[in-house]
């Protein structure tokens, strides 16, 4: 409960409770419902069983570590926290300790080395799914470190992480955030975090020759996302609408990757990626099953326009379904999705399909697969001198399309998206670590028909 916002008369001041009230399209309002009591006893008797019994619930933060990307996006992170978020914890009692970032993957080493993490219920950090991407880096890396854990074996099991981690969307896409809460939308999540909501999350893990790459908790692909990212971050100074650009000129440059992708495909688990079911928040298939038997890899090689690692179903405001409608958030696999050489035509026609109910997979040079571990090899990598070979290569091809400009040929690397940075190999090996970090979120809520009774308010 707040302080009484105002009195009506000295001798009856009003107490003001403030709640959660659902609107629409998955997004929460805070509330004020103001009593009014004639009896000063019975009010504070009131007001003091009324924190009592929020303080009781364990599950809400009290104190949090807040991280802010004052670069992403649209470079307002510092304004949406000071304006939407910051009085909102104030309203439920949350302190907090708010570090503004000064250059790229301070969150990640000051959370890595510094932080004083006993101290904290949580850490909340305001920017995009790179901006995620640092803390998770620094949470997982500190947890792995403390616990003597060596993350640069890909076999290795790894410790989940004990704080929860809350998304404020102030980034490009965020579809980390859209797809956990249904939409970005800077109070909902704060008053997730205020509730004490949890998520638990897969992570996979990304090496290349025994050496640890990096995490990825959304996408991670290869050929056009892979592109689109590289030629967007010499854009950034056209905001979010980068990826738009970056996105069509990929798409007319139509460049293609040869190689092979092994797999260990998910056979005991229930669902499959072309489930018409969702992942929602409440009971569902997502848990970490538990491999019975032992199946085979499976090896598909071939020349690819896209090769995706969805670990969840990375619905955001460009494809609201996302580009693995049914993936689960925390099941412990990644749906692998193929997309071989096509035609221009085609290939634009696999993704439009991603900004409408249509199903994406249902075309005859998509596959999908629901793995729990995949190794992708270049047809040109044979060996560990890789990163030279992409050296020289790049240079000869930049070399031979600078003769000859109208040579269409593709380059023979391209560079993985991994949930927004750019990773330098193209040979890698992946590992989903089943439910290895939790969020303050529930999962997209089913809307429902009766929504009052169905769903009801939650005092801040
Ligand atoms: C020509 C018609 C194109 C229609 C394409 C629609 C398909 C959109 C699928 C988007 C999937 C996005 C997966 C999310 C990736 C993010 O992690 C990453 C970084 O986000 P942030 O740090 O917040 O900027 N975003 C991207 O890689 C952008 C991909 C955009 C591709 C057009
Ligand atoms: N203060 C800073 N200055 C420059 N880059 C930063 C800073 N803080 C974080 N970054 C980096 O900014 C990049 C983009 O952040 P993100 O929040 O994902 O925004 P966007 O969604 O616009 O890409 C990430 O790589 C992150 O490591
Ligand atoms: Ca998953």
């Amino acid at each position: 409960p707040s302080s009484p916002l105002y009195p009506v008369t000295p001798s009856r001041p009003p107490s003001t409770v403030s709640y959660v009230e659902r609107a629409r399209q998955h997004r929460w309002r805070c509330s004020d419902v103001t009593f009014h009591c004639s009896d000063g006893a019975l009010r504070q008797q009131w007001i003091q069983t009324i924190r009592e019994q929020l303080t009781a619930l364990t599950s809400r933060p009290k104190h949090l570590l807040v991280y802010i990307n004052p670069y992403g996006g649209k470079q307002q992170g510092e304004c949406i926290y000071e304006q939407k978020v910051a009085p909102l914890f104030a309203c439920a009692s949350i302190s907090t300790d708010v570090i503004v970032t000064e250059h790229a993957n301070h969150a990640r080493d000051h959370l890595k080395t510094e932080a004083e993490l006993k101290k904290y219920d949580g850490v909340v950090c305001v920017g995009g799914d790179g901006m995620f991407s640092e803390i998770v880096h620094g949470l997982v890396s500190r947890t792995q470190r403390d616990n003597g854990v060596d993350q640069n074996s890909p076999e290795e099991k790894l410790v989940p992480c004990s704080l929860r981690i809350g998304i404020i969307p102030a980034g490009s896409t965020d579809c980390i955030c859209y797809a956990t809460v249904g939409i970005n939308d800077p109070v909902t999540s704060a008053l997730h975090v205020i509730v004490g909501d949890s998520q638990p999350m897969d992570v996979c893990s990304v090496h290349h020759n025994n050496t640890f790459l990096r995490y990825s908790i959304s996408l991670l692909g290869y050929g056009f996302y892979g592109d689109v990212l590289a030629d967007s971050e010499r854009k950034r100074w056209m905001g979010p609408a980068r990826y738009d650009f970056s996105g069509f000129k990929t798409f007319l440059t139509h460049h293609h990757y040869e190689g092979a992708v092994s797999f260990l495909p998910a056979t005991d688990i229930l669902g499959t990626p072309r489930d018409k079911t969702r992942c929602r928040a409440g009971p569902n298939l997502c848990f970490c099953s538990i491999p019975e038997y032992e199946v085979g890899w499976g090896v598909v090689r071939g020349k690819f326009l896209a090769i995706n690692a969805a670990s969840m179903s990375c619905a955001c405001p460009r494809s609201p379904m996302g580009l693995s409608p049914a993936a689960h958030l925390a099941d412990g696999t990644t749906d692998l999705i193929l997309v071989r050489k096509c035609s221009r035509f085609n290939f634009l026609r696999h993704l439009l399909r991603h900004t409408s109910k249509d199903d994406q997979f249902d075309m005859t040079f998509v596959e999908v697969h629901r793995v729990r571990r995949f190794r992708f090899t270049p047809r040109h990598c044979q060996n560990d001198s890789e990163l030279d070979l992409r050296e020289n290569g790049k240079q000869l091809f930049s070399q031979i399309c600078r003769d000859h400009p109208a040579c269409s040929c593709s380059p023979a690397y391209s560079s993985w998206n991994c949930d927004g940075e750019i990773l330098p190999h193209a040979a890698i090996e992946v590992g989903v670590h089943c439910q290895l970090i939790k969020l303050f979120a529930r999962g997209i809520e089913e809307q429902p028909l009766f929504e009052d009774l169905a769903n009801p308010p939650c005092a801040l």
